[in-house]
């Protein structure tokens, strides 16, 4: 049996070795010849698994996708060959909560506001969009829910429109990209919806970059409009619009979901499904490895509020360590998927426990993720 994996996918050595010979390769650069007699390919979101690609796979049978996101497959293909696949659902998701809530923080101290006081809307209410909204919630802000996709299913209650959300103080994108169909989301915001966003409102793209129009969200920046930006995620990764970093208050290489765990879950949910495919048990378990963190463990003495839960979730993850080396390093060639490639250890805030024996009310730094 003959596995190959991307070299980014912490852990997939140890844990696809159970079935044979493992292979990894740059996911960029992964070619027709690598996959001639290979049974899986284990992919991250930087490999096209198209046509192309796929043309010399003579025994591919399972395609795993260690991500959310799953626009990098092309499924109509992967039906056609007949070959298994899956994505790792909501496997970083956590991760992208954290980081919304590190990065509204940092803003809450530089811009001088009160989360709770924010009227917010979280557009895209899956996996990663409940738990920005958990989190906020957490800090007392009231959240819109915008996911017209889930009014379709659901019905109204509860969900704002698109045109409603963007009236918001602070806007966060949770949208994947969708390219086929009824709802698809490629340039969901275009230079008009932009427009109609208010002049000190904050915008936060975590889903993909595609999702909004860069260059129409430069050329309205560049003509003075007044809203804070944190990008994520941009058009054409891995070769960003350099000119709109700039004006992004936070902007970093697509990492909202790389906490440790984030990717160390979506191997283990791709190897889980691959062993569950070949009929043999899943032997091997990502909790037996993962590493301890460099702090787990705190006595909390006060009552939380924003500026205490500010300390803590940036004691455990603070995205401007992200930001600073991002604006360090874009300009170099090939520097996006190296930082990607060479990213900090990252924990989640669950990875800290907080200790509270004096009966203080910290429930809300429970709900924002901290363990108990
Ligand atoms: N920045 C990062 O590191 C990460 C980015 N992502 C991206 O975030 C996307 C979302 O992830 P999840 O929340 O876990 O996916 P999910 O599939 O659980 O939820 C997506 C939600 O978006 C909704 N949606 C679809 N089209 C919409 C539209 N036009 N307007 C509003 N809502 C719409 C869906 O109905 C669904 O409820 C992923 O597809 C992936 O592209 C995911 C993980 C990490
Ligand atoms: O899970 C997703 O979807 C993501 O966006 C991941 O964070 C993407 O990570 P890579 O696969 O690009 O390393």
């Amino acid at each position: 049996m003959k596995i190959v994996v991307d070299e980014n996918m912490p852990y997939a050595i140890e844990l696809f070795s159970q079935f044979g010979e493992v292979v990894a390769l740059s996911g960029r650069t992964i070619s027709a010849e690598d996959l001639n007699d290979v049974d899986a390919l284990m992919v991250r979101s930087v490999t096209q698994v198209n046509e192309a690609l796929l043309m010399k796979a003579n025994k591919l049978a399972f395609v795993g996708t260690a991500t959310i996101g799953i626009d990098h497959l092309d499924q109509a293909l992967l039906q056609q060959r007949n070959i298994t696949y899956t994505n790792a659902p909501g496997c970083n998701a956590v991760s992208v909560g954290d980081y919304v809530c590190s990065a509204l923080l940092v803003l809450a101290e530089q811009q001088s506001f009160v989360i709770a006081d924010k009227k917010i809307a979280v557009i895209g209410v899956g996996n990663t969009g409940v738990q920005t909204v958990s989190r906020l919630t957490a800090l007392g802000a009231e959240v819109m829910l915008c996911d017209p996709p889930r009014v379709e299913k659901e019905g109204l209650t509860g969900f704002v429109s698109l045109e409603q959300a963007l009236q918001a103080d602070i806007i966060c994108m949770h949208v994947p990209l969708v390219k086929t169909g009824d709802n698809q989301t490629k340039h969901l915001l275009t230079s008009e919806l932009l427009a109609g966003i208010n002049q000190d409102a904050i915008l936060v793209n975590c889903g993909r970059g595609d999702v909004i129009d860069n260059q129409a969200l430069l050329d309205l920046k560049q003509a003075g409009h007044g809203m804070t930006l944190v990008l994520d995620v941009w058009e054409n990764e891995p070769t960003p619009l350099l000119d709109l970093i700039p004006y992004a208050t936070i902007a970093t290489p697509h990492i909202a979901g790389y906490s440790l765990e984030g990717k160390a879950r979506g191997t283990q949910m791709i190897y889980q499904a691959y062993a569950q495919l070949l009929g043999q048990p899943a032997e091997r378990s990502i909790s037996d490895i993962l590493p301890v963190p460099a702090v787990s463990r705190l006595d909390v003495n006060q009552n939380a509020d924003q500026t205490f839960a500010k300390s803590l979730v940036h004691l455990v993850y603070d995205v401007r360590r992200d930001d600073a080396i991002f604006r360090k390093n874009i300009m170099k060639a090939g520097s996006f998927d190296e930082m990607r490639k060479n990213y900090l250890e990252r924990r989640e805030f669950s990875s800290l426990r907080l200790v509270n024996d004096s009966h203080y009310a910290v429930e809300s730094l429970y709900q924002l993720g901290f363990a108990k």
